[in-house]
């Protein structure tokens, strides 16, 4: 693959270029970590439509960059890629908006999913393999040692019992470990979007800026609705229809993500009754459970102020504890607070120190999302019902018990203050996070369970709003009706057991290999023959 930036593909255009009307055989609603991998894939034998609300990721160096990592989550600009939400609990999140998705904003971990879950889901091991291979070959990295507070952490890790010490690998072993990135080493990130370049040209477009609002469906003559076509907006709000091909195989795959996706299948009709009706929606069909068990992993951090200078450090070292933690160190950069003010900006340029943080491997509090208006760029609102479950509570105040043993262990101790304790520790951190501290006990060190619950945040890993056995069958078609699938991290029922990059890059192709075989069985030929296709007038230019 080339690295060069801006790249330009020949079949990526802004929505405002689409034609009112065009003809596909597979639609594909979210140009992000699955979608594209999916699209990429099914362009060989079929023609495909991208549509990916947000713009291209090639221009902004807060995303092609390692040094803008934490800019580009702090971008508070309506055409952010890092679209910022608040769940209804009141706690910050940030939801992708560009092509790309997720993997143009996130910290470039990459670790594939534990061999229990793809056991569970029911997966093919053989295509599972081949399909990350697929990914790992194209664009993910070794990581490589590059400061001494990263190796600091990892002996400490190991020192705090988080054993064994298995080196580098992408699978997925309880212990300490290094993983893949995304990031190379002169901090150029790789994301899903550059996975086009393996995509066939004719065969697929891609329209940026592009919203689609509302999925089409027809029951005329048949026992159940079918899905046929999609209305999108682009930048100057102009509206065009997008619409399948006549074909057998012919779909539209939803891989807007686990807020995208239920909410787009909401806005058409598909949804609980009640909650459509109350929003004037017509409804397509009853689907109680579209939006009903989104999760996430709740993450609390510690930040640990430096005596020494730190380089920035994020997304390559872990630990995989035996309770189904994660410890997750980062360090060199101001994380999880955005500056507001000149005050704040100076010191976040002369930050010093890291965090490590917890987050609950598997977490079994279940939340929901609802929609507020009928409007797409209006964000739904969920509830992620953090530490609803005890085991959730537990399982962080281990991973707490854990990091304290990291942060004390000698292998740390010259990226620790040496007055520093960890109850300041986790004060300072209630201070540095700007949480009010009213009704709060007198220090943190006397109630981890507490410190869980006040300063618990996302770690974007979120899930659960289209579950499979609810809302799609195990190939991810939605029950009930035809030719529309979901596909992203909306459809797990549980954490893939690790970060979910790798598992969602990986889903995209394994089902577009999958959807293409499918195809070629039941046709003769690649499906050229369809008219009204976009195709003869992008000839013309
Ligand atoms: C800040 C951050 C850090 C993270 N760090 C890591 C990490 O280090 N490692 C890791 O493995 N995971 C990480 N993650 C999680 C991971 O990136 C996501 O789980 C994953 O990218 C989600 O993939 P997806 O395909 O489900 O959705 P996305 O990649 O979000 O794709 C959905 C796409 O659909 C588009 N879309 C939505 N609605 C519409 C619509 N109506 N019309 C058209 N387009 C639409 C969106 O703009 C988006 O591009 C992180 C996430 C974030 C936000």
């Amino acid at each position: 693959l080339s690295y060069q930036v801006p790249i330009n593909y020949s079949f990526m255009k802004d929505g405002s270029d689409a034609p009112t009307e065009s003809y596909y055989d597979y639609i594909v609603v979210g140009g992000g970590t699955t979608g594209i991998p999916l699209a990429t894939t099914l362009s060989w034998a079929s023609r495909v439509l991208v549509l990916e609300r947000g713009g291209s990721p090639y221009a902004n160096s807060n995303i092609t960059n390692l040094s803008g990592f934490t800019s580009g989550l702090c971008d508070p600009s309506p055409t952010s890629p890092a679209q910022r939400f608040v769940s209804e609990e009141g706690v910050s999140n940030i939801r992708a908006r560009v092509l790309g998705g997720g993997t143009c904003i996130n910290a470039g971990f990459y670790s594939r999913a534990s061999r229990d879950f793809v056991a569970e889901v029911g997966w093919d091991a053989a295509l599972v393999n081949r399909s990350y291979s697929w990914v790992e070959d194209l664009l993910v990295q070794e990581p490589w040692v590059s400061s001494p507070w990263q190796s600091a952490a990892r002996h400490g890790l190991v020192e705090a019992g988080v054993t064994p010490d298995n080196g580098f690998t992408n699978d997925h072993l309880v212990g300490t470990k290094y993983s893949g990135t995304t990031f190379d080493r002169e901090g150029r990130r790789h994301t899903a979007a550059d996975l086009l370049q393996q995509a066939n040209p004719e065969g697929i477009a891609v329209f940026l800026n592009s919203t689609a609002h509302r999925i089409l469906f027809t029951s005329k003559g048949r026992s159940r609705p079918i899905a046929y076509g999609v209305i999108f907006t682009d930048s100057d709000g102009a509206e065009h229809k997008a619409f399948l091909s006549n074909g057998p195989n012919n779909e539209i795959v939803v891989s807007a993500g686990t807020i995208g996706s239920p909410q787009l299948l909401m806005l058409s009709g598909v949804g609980p009754k009640d909650h459509l009706q109350s929003l004037g929606i017509d409804v397509v069909i009853d689907h109680p459970f579209v939006g009903q068990g989104i999760f996430d992993n709740p993450y609390n951090a510690i930040y640990i102020p430096s005596p020494s200078p730190v380089e920035m450090f994020i997304g390559q070292l872990v630990s995989i504890t035996a309770f189904d933690s994660y410890i997750v160190p980062l360090a060199g950069a101001r994380f999880f607070t955005c500056p507001s003010t000149a005050a704040e900006e100076a010191e976040a340029s002369s930050f010093r120190g890291g965090f490590i943080g917890t987050k609950v491997g598997k977490p079994r509090s279940r939340g929901h999302l609802r929609l507020l208006d009928t409007n797409p760029g209006t964000n739904p609102s969920v509830a992620f019902n953090y530490y609803n479950e005890r085991e959730d509570v537990d399982t962080c105040v281990k991973g707490l018990e854990t990091i304290e043993r990291v942060v004390m262990s000698g292998a740390f101790s010259e990226f620790r203050r040496s007055d520093a304790s960890f109850g300041s520790l986790l004060d300072g951190t209630v201070e540095y996070l700007g949480i009010a501290r009213r009704g709060r006990p007198e220090s943190y060190s006397q109630s981890l369970e507490q410190y869980c619950r006040d300063t618990v945040m996302p770690v974007w890993h979120y899930h659960g709003s289209c579950q499979v056995g609810r809302v799609v069958d195990r190939d991810y078609r939605v029950l009930g009706v035809d030719a529309l699938r979901v596909l992203d991290g909306s459809v797990f029922g549980a954490s893939p057991g690790t970060n979910p990059q790798a598992t969602l890059m990986m889903l995209g192709r394994y089902m577009g290999v999958k959807m293409q075989a499918e195809r070629l069985r039941t046709e003769e030929a690649p499906n050229w023959q369809h008219g009204g296709s976009w195709f003869g007038s992008w000839d013309q230019e």
